[in-house]
């Protein structure tokens, strides 16, 4: 596959290697700072000269480069994380113009599988009672969102599941409606995400953490090798048949 490149930094990096290795050529690379590729542009590329792109940027950018990816007519991949506020309008226009959006707050396998987890066990925790629940995620230090993308689909899933916790909360939780995400930035830390369930009586954990990139440059390439010739917005649930 012909794979446009958008954004070339620790992701993009991971996901290019991945991608040599898995038999792909990089149509191009679309990077705002990256002084030392040849300048490349989204409206540069099409169909006939790329296969799907793959977007992983910037909070502030990751829209803009996902409808400039819609309206060429490229399946788009996307793993930044949090624009979530502009995901309606994208799927709209997704539809409007018969194009291929894949967003995934985290490719990597095994987080999706927590993700499976998590959903069961809350709604578990919550025919039990008694126990509160609360999330943690841990980052490296460059990292711009807060909480992590991961962090919100985990809460997500516990509130779907879990009543009596209605809204989340960045910090700890000032009432018992909310669900207290705590975030932490240390070093070079990849991701780690915690759920924790606590009683008067006993604690249950249910723990991801990540040791290199290549879980999440995995399931892009995963998601890119599916996406091309689908129509509509999917996720890892459709990928992986969750
Ligand atoms: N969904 C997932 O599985 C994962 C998501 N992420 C998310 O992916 C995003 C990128 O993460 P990293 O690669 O670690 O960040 P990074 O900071 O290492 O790389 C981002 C790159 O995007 C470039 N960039 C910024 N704005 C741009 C624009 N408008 N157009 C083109 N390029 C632009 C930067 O110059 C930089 O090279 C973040 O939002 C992060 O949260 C990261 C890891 C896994
Ligand atoms: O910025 C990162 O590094 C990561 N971002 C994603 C998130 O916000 O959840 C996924 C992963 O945890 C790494």
């Amino acid at each position: 596959m012909k794979i446009l490149l958008i954004g070339y930094g620790k992701m993009g990096q991971a996901i290019a290697a991945l991608a040599a290795e898995r038999g792909h050529e990089i149509a191009g690379i679309v990077d705002r700072s990256a002084s030392q590729l040849a300048p490349a542009d989204i409206t540069d590329f099409t169909p006939a000269t790329a296969d799907v792109a793959i977007e992983f940027t910037h909070p502030d950018s990751a829209f803009a480069n996902v409808t400039a990816c819609l309206r060429q007519g490229l399946p788009v991949v996307c793993g930044s994380t949090g624009w979530l506020h502009h995901f309606e309008e994208a799927q709209t226009l997704t539809q409007e113009l018969q194009g291929s959006l894949f967003y995934a707050s985290n490719y990597s396998v095994g987080v999706n599988l927590f993700f499976h987890f998590n959903e069961y066990l809350a709604a578990k925790m919550h025919l039990f009672g008694g126990y509160d629940v609360a999330v943690r995620e841990i980052h490296h230090t460059q990292k711009i969102d807060q909480p992590s993308g991961t962090a919100l689909t985990t809460a997500e899933g516990i509130m779907r599941h879990f009543p009596t916790k209605t809204r989340w909360r960045n910090g700890p939780a000032e009432t018992a409606a909310e669900l207290a995400i705590f975030s932490e930035r240390t070093g070079d830390m990849v991701g780690t995400h915690v759920v924790t369930y606590s009683s008067a009586v006993d604690t249950l954990e249910l723990k991801h953490e990540a040791h290199s990139r290549e879980g999440f440059a995995l399931g892009a390439l995963l998601a890119a090798e599916w996406l091309p010739g689908r129509v509509g917005v999917f996720g890892m649930k459709e990928l992986l048949d969750l």
